[in-house]
């Protein structure tokens, strides 16, 4: 959490503010030659491989509100989900960079507390922060955030390998990441009405799952080291950032194939469904639209799935790949269902 004291940059300026970051870079990792200090990090492979690159933006006010986030949370998840587009290819994250535009109204020790979050996602990704920018921002503070990963080049697994009659699988539990954002919003805007002279210091402890899960979401590299462990290989993989319903159209537009998806089979947990009730919102909304999941959504053949069910079990079965001509068809049950255009 943000100390008493509130510094401004601007009197340590940004090369000390960078220094201060130096010391929070997670680990360090071995395909790291250089890191941060140079004009450029270098990254030596002894094998030949693949490299996959990615970059996030996040806007203060459209993808993170701080008067409910915690910087050191923010730090976390914008790691979070750099990672999550690398391990989405069957890679492995090596390393982070990060840009920064900082308005005056942040504290170098926000800045720090900032970095707290991004070192403890690196230990947990077991990566390592290299570098990035920093400058100068009029209101709002932005975070971009590079992630590099490698993997053999045959390991890769794109969007698009899905076959007719593969399984469609999901990791976890959707929704949840929607359910705590409008907790978090309700909250927020009750304090806001109440004129409240005091600190905006909510009860969420009824809520926790679901708000740990927008405030500080976890990548599954879980998933990936089991493929990495396990003889069978999905045939295509996707983070679920923007919705399932949009990741699953991806896979199926670009696969050139259709799919047949049993509304009843998608993973909520019990939270989100109170959570939905209370709101008087439809859960399933929350699921298929919602976002920021950070859950993993891979096809594998029929053959495969219950073997693959003993070397990793967090995940549920939820469609099947069907021809190009059925769209994406939302089974409901009950014989009943309509049909998404791709
Ligand atoms: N926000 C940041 N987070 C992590 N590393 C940073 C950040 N800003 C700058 N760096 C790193 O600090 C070093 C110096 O950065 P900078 O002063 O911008 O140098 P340059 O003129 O080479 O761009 C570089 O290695 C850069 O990658
Ligand atoms: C203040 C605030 N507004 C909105 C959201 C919800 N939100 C932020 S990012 C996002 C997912 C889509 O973001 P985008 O940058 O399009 O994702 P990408 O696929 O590039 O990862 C959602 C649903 C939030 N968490 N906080
Ligand atoms: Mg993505």
């Amino acid at each position: 959490m943000a100390e008493d004291t509130f510094q401004q940059i601007h009197e340590i300026g940004f090369k000390r503010l960078i220094d201060k970051f130096k010391t929070h870079t997670g680990t360090e990792h071995p395909a790291v030659r250089r890191g941060i200090g140079d004009d450029a990090s270098v990254i030596v492979h002894e094998e030949a491989s693949a490299i996959c690159t990615t970059t996030e933006v996040f806007l203060e006010g459209v993808h993170f509100d701080l008067t409910y986030t915690p910087f050191n949370y923010l730090g976390y998840k914008i790691v979070t989900a750099a990672v999550s587009d690398i391990l989405a290819m069957n890679a492995l994250p090596e390393q982070v960079l990060i840009g920064l535009a900082i308005p005056n109204k942040y504290s170098v020790q926000m800045m720090e507390d900032l970095y707290r979050g991004v070192d403890a996602a690196c230990r947990d990704y077991g990566i390592q922060l290299t570098g990035g920018d920093t400058t100068a921002s009029h209101q709002l503070l932005s975070v971009s955030v590079t992630a590099t990963g490698a993997a053999p080049a045959d390991k890769l697994i794109y969007r698009d390998g899905a076959q007719l009659g593969d399984i469609v699988c999901v990791t976890g539990d959707l929704g949840s990441a929607l359910a705590g954002l409008r907790v978090l919003m309700r909250e927020k805007k009750a304090w806001q009405e109440s004129r409240s002279e005091s600190q905006f210091q909510p009860d969420l402890h009824e809520y926790e799952f679901a708000v740990q899960k927008q405030l500080v979401p976890k990548a599954r590299k879980d998933l990936i080291e089991s493929i990495a462990e396990s003889d069978i290989r999905p045939t295509s993989l996707i983070d679920v950032t923007q919705g399932l319903i949009s990741e699953l159209g991806s896979v199926a537009k670009s696969s050139g194939l259709g799919m047949e998806v049993y509304s009843p089979a998608v993973p909520i947990a019990l939270e989100t469904r109170r959570i939905a009730d209370e709101m008087n919102e439809d859960v399933d909304k929350y699921a298929f639209y919602g976002g920021e999941d950070f859950e993993m959504v891979f096809t594998i053949p029929e053959e495969s799935v219950e073997k693959f069910k003993s070397d990793f079990d967090d995940f549920v079965v939820i469609g099947r790949m069907t021809e190009k001509e059925k769209q994406l068809t939302i089974n409901t049950g009950e014989d009943k269902s309509y049909q998404l255009e791709l």
